[in-house]
């Protein structure tokens, strides 16, 4: 019997005027070679956390930094709101995008660093002021407004680079690894906080995880990728708790998480599987 979330996945025409970012027959091969990614077909809709899961080298990073418009196809297209990057720099519409490290500047304050992007944007500062103020907020910082990042946590900055993200007030924001330097209960803390913000928020969220349990907590869809090369090998939805139903530290113990983590487990067993009969296939052709 095929693994749940195993089937049909990719674009879905009756559904454009919904899709945020749709990846189609996307291929990645890199200067030297490398085939990064193979026929990758994907949508996003508005609202959606969609979490990438896979072992290393499949992929997540290039797919992500080509939703980001930081590298091109060579096959295939992306679409951002049914169109391209260039064409969709409209006020309502933006990407910001959040890397694994903090990526602050040292010599600035967190006000100033987060609001850099709007500043490049020459945004007039009564604006920027309350836009930096709410960021802050949001991700609980507002108290350290003049603090200095060496004076920060790995958490704090953190969430300092995840405020200068939602100040530019994106409806994609794109995450790569952004915890995976963090000590597990920072980590679960973050997890939560940003699953908070998603919700309140018209945001739509790709994250980029190696975690099994932080995929599943905080999506509402996993698409889980192998390598060699990369593509996508299953899009399974958590649906648990039901509509409204909060994500709290209960549900990290509850079956309904455990039996997740199960699936993306056993899917993730299969990409590795496919990944060291690909690294054997690739030697004997050596
Ligand atoms: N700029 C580049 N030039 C050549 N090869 C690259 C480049 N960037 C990535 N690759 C290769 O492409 C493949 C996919 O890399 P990518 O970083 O997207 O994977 P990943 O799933 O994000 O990995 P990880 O989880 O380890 O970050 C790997 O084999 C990697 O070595």
């Amino acid at each position: 019997m095929p693994l749940p979330g195993s089937g049909e996945y990719g674009a879905d025409a009756a559904d454009l005027s919904n899709t945020v970012l749709s990846a189609n027959r996307v291929e990645k091969t890199y200067r030297n070679g490398t085939r990064a990614l193979d026929e990758v077909r994907l949508d996003i809709k508005r609202g959606e956390f969609v979490s990438l899961l896979g072992p290393s080298g499949c992929g997540k990073s290039t797919l992500l930094k080509m939703f980001a418009g930081l590298e091109e196809p060579s096959h295939g297209h992306i679409r951002w709101w049914g169109k391209n990057l260039a064409t969709v720099g409209t006020p309502d519409r933006t990407l910001a995008m959040v890397f694994q490290e903090a990526t602050l500047m040292p010599w600035a304050s967190v006000v100033q660093n987060v609001r850099l992007p709007l500043e490049l944007k020459h945004m007039p500062r009564t604006e920027s002021d309350v836009r930096v103020r709410d960021a802050l907020k949001l991700v609980g910082l507002d108290r350290f407004e003049d603090a200095y990042p060496r004076e920060l946590s790995g958490g704090m900055q953190m969430r300092a680079s995840i405020a200068r993200a939602l100040a530019t007030r994106p409806n994609l924001l794109l995450m790569d690894e952004p915890f995976g330097a963090l000590d597990e209960f920072t980590r679960n803390k973050l997890d939560a906080d940003l699953r908070k913000i998603w919700s309140q928020q018209d945001l739509t969220v790709v994250f980029v995880t190696h975690s099994i349990y932080e995929a599943v907590y905080l999506s509402s869809r996993v698409v889980v990728m192998a390598a060699r090369p990369g593509r996508v090998i299953a899009d399974v939805p958590i649906e648990a708790p039901g509509a409204g139903g909060m994500r709290d530290d209960a549900f990290r113990i509850s079956p309904e998480f455990m039996g997740y983590c199960k699936i993306l487990s056993d899917y993730l067993t299969l990409a590795n599987q496919e990944n060291q009969e690909g690294g054997a296939h690739d030697a004997a052709h050596h």
